[in-house]
């Protein structure tokens, strides 16, 4: 246990990533209070039965007053509504965060109206589960993973530092990142890589031929993967691909054609092609390996439902 890092913490939004921090935030006594947020009201009625925050409020803006620091929780394209629920109760000196998976579309939509005096430090932790809810929350989720902090420009140092030491008392691994490249780099490594996920257990669905419990039965390694990724929230997906417009397109654009490309290598029978490929792509999961970076399955190995 350290020293609180913040007297109030507010979650605003009580899901998998805000019960995962209220957890977090409990173990290793980062704050001497909790309060939550959560839109309806059997979220709430859950979390207070779980006893998940000190204080589970029924509007964002009770749960915000006096907060030292409050952290939206809440899918990328409602975060400007929550803003302006808790904006009129922001006490000066508080700093504002968020864990949105996309980071332009978020300092777009709440930098402008957070009120001066008030601090604003975009977060993003890289960690989660296809689960969802105040229930799907556990204490280690952000053990040895990378918590990315997105500072606006002309912030103050200070309360970045201070948001650094409470992602690093949740067991975080803390970089900085501008919010352009935060967008490009998420792309790449989580956006892309879900949508082909989506695609690919919707191409298994559509073939009629293979039945439901010959994909399920079958399922080898890969597929199993991609069917877990693909079982993620709807809404919080749907909004990161909006927000994250351009980026995706970009990434998407690129891969369709190396896929056209390895489509012609197959057709016509070009198996060096295909062999320098899949020569090239074995190294960079080498290097990931070398570097570290394979941490524990986002799920941690607890049982995850089909
Ligand atoms: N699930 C994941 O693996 C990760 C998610 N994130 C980001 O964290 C944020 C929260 O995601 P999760 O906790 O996974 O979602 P979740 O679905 O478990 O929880 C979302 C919460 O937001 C509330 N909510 C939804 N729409 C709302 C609205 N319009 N107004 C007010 N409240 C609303 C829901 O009732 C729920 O309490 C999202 O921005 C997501 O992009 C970041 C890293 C990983
Ligand atoms: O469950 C998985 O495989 C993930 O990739 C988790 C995840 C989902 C969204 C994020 O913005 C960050 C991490």
């Amino acid at each position: 246990m350290s020293a609180p890092v913040y007297n109030r913490i507010a979650l605003i939004g009580l899901g998998l990533i805000a019960s995962s921090m209220a957890h977090a935030i409990r173990r290793g006594g980062l704050a001497t209070e909790i309060t939550g947020y959560a839109r309806s009201a059997e979220t709430r009625e859950t979390a207070r039965s779980i006893n998940l925050c000190d204080r589970v409020c029924d509007t964002a803006a009770d749960a915000a007053r006096d907060a030292d620091l409050v952290v939206l929780c809440v899918p990328v394209g409602a975060m400007g509504a929550v803003m302006a629920e808790i904006t009129p109760v922001l006490k000066p000196g508080a700093t504002v965060s968020d864990v949105g998976s996309v980071k332009r579309h978020v300092i777009d939509t709440v930098l402008p109206q957070i009120p001066e005096g008030v601090h604003f430090v975009p977060a993003h932790p890289l960690a989660g589960t296809e689960h969802s809810g105040p229930e799907a929350g556990f204490a280690e989720l952000y053990d040895n993973r990378w918590c990315l902090l997105v500072p606006v420009e002309g912030s103050a140092r200070a309360p970045v530092d201070r948001l650094r030491k409470l992602w690093e008392g949740m067991g975080a691994n803390v970089d900085e990142m501008d919010a352009d490249h935060h967008d490009l780099v998420l792309a790449v490594t989580s956006h892309a890589p879900h949508l082909i996920a989506y695609t690919m257990v919707g191409v298994a669905d559509d073939l009629r031929r293979v039945t439901d419990s010959e994909v399920i039965k079958y399922s080898a390694a890969g597929f199993r993967d991609f069917t877990r990724i693909a079982a993620s929230d709807p809404t919080m997906w749907r909004d990161v691909f909006l927000t994250n417009k351009d980026a995706t397109l970009e990434i998407l654009g690129r891969f369709t054609e190396e896929l056209f490309a390895l489509q012609r290598a197959i057709r016509t029978g070009d198996g060096e092609h295909l062999h320098q490929y899949f020569t090239r792509t074995r190294a960079i999961r080498r290097g990931i390996i070398e570097a570290g970076q394979d941490t524990a399955a986002p799920n941690f190995g607890r049982e995850t439902k089909p």
